[in-house]
């Protein structure tokens, strides 16, 4: 089942193409690691399929329609992009309940915020917390409402390995419970790890998609190699979406 599909997407600022026929979909149950330069456009594709940003041109659909009115679709959706926003008088607690009782959903708090690495700092405002503890938060809200689509720009950016580590772990568990997951990150290695199905956007739109699990998983080098030398603009052999 298809959870989220772009299609023929173009998007320019001023006389700047950034998107150009751009496409790419999401299938419930995946992980998608988006890569791309600076200034690729990986965000600007991201608040598109979110309905953040209009296209200039092209299609979204979420979860087999295209997004309505009333927008109820929302309380399926997690998303973090760019930095996360929070009330900053508020605590990690507080800011998660909130979240939870707006989304109607319930879940252990606590639990979130032990797996996160922000439970001893469960009572402190967020004007308190460093950029990776903020991020961390911004995580755990994307996650605890269990959605069927989430939408990270680069979430493991800032993390030490530990904490980016158990990150990935809890993408995996909710991918094997259903989600989708769309994920930006400039860190080739964790995305070799994470994602089932790398997409390479290049020239404003995914010049190559990487499938075969072996093939992102047990020929690290050679992915790498390829990745770079495709968001380089580099031309291979292999399909466009
Ligand atoms: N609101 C905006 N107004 C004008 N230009 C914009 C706007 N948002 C993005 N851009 C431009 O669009 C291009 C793509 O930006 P975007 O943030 O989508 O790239 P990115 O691939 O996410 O980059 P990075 O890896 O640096 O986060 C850049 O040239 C950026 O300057």
């Amino acid at each position: 089942m298809i959870v989220v599909r772009g299609i023929g997407i173009d998007k320019n600022f001023g006389a700047e193409p950034v998107l150009s026929q751009c496409s790419i979909s999401l299938q419930k149950g995946e992980i998608y690691g988006l890569v791309g330069i600076n200034g690729a456009g990986k965000t600007t594709l991201m608040k598109i399929l979110l309905g953040l940003q209009r296209p200039d041109e092209g299609i979204v659909e979420l979860f087999g329609k295209e997004p309505d009115e009333d927008r109820g679709y929302l309380l399926k959706i997690g998303s973090m992009i760019e930095r996360p926003v929070f009330y900053e008088h508020l605590n990690a607690i507080e800011i998660l309940e909130m979240h939870l009782r707006y989304m109607g959903k319930e879940a252990s708090v606590s639990g979130m915020l032990d797996r996160v690495g922000l439970y001893h700092a469960r009572k402190k405002p967020v004007s308190s917390y460093s950029l990776g503890m903020k991020q961390r938060l911004g995580f755990a809200r994307a996650l605890i409402h269990r959605p069927e689509l989430l939408v990270l720009d680069e979430p493991l950016n800032g993390m030490d390995p530990v904490v980016a580590a158990e990150m990935i772990q809890m993408l995996k568990e909710a991918a094997q419970n259903g989600a989708a997951i769309l994920l930006s990150s400039h860190m080739l290695g964790e995305m070799r790890k994470t994602a089932d199905r790398i997409g390479v956007l290049t020239g404003g739109c995914i010049r190559r998609e990487i499938t075969e699990k072996e093939e992102i998983r047990d020929h690290p080098q050679e992915m790498e190699e390829e990745l770079v030398t495709l968001m380089r603009g580099g031309v291979t052999d292999e399909k466009t979406v």
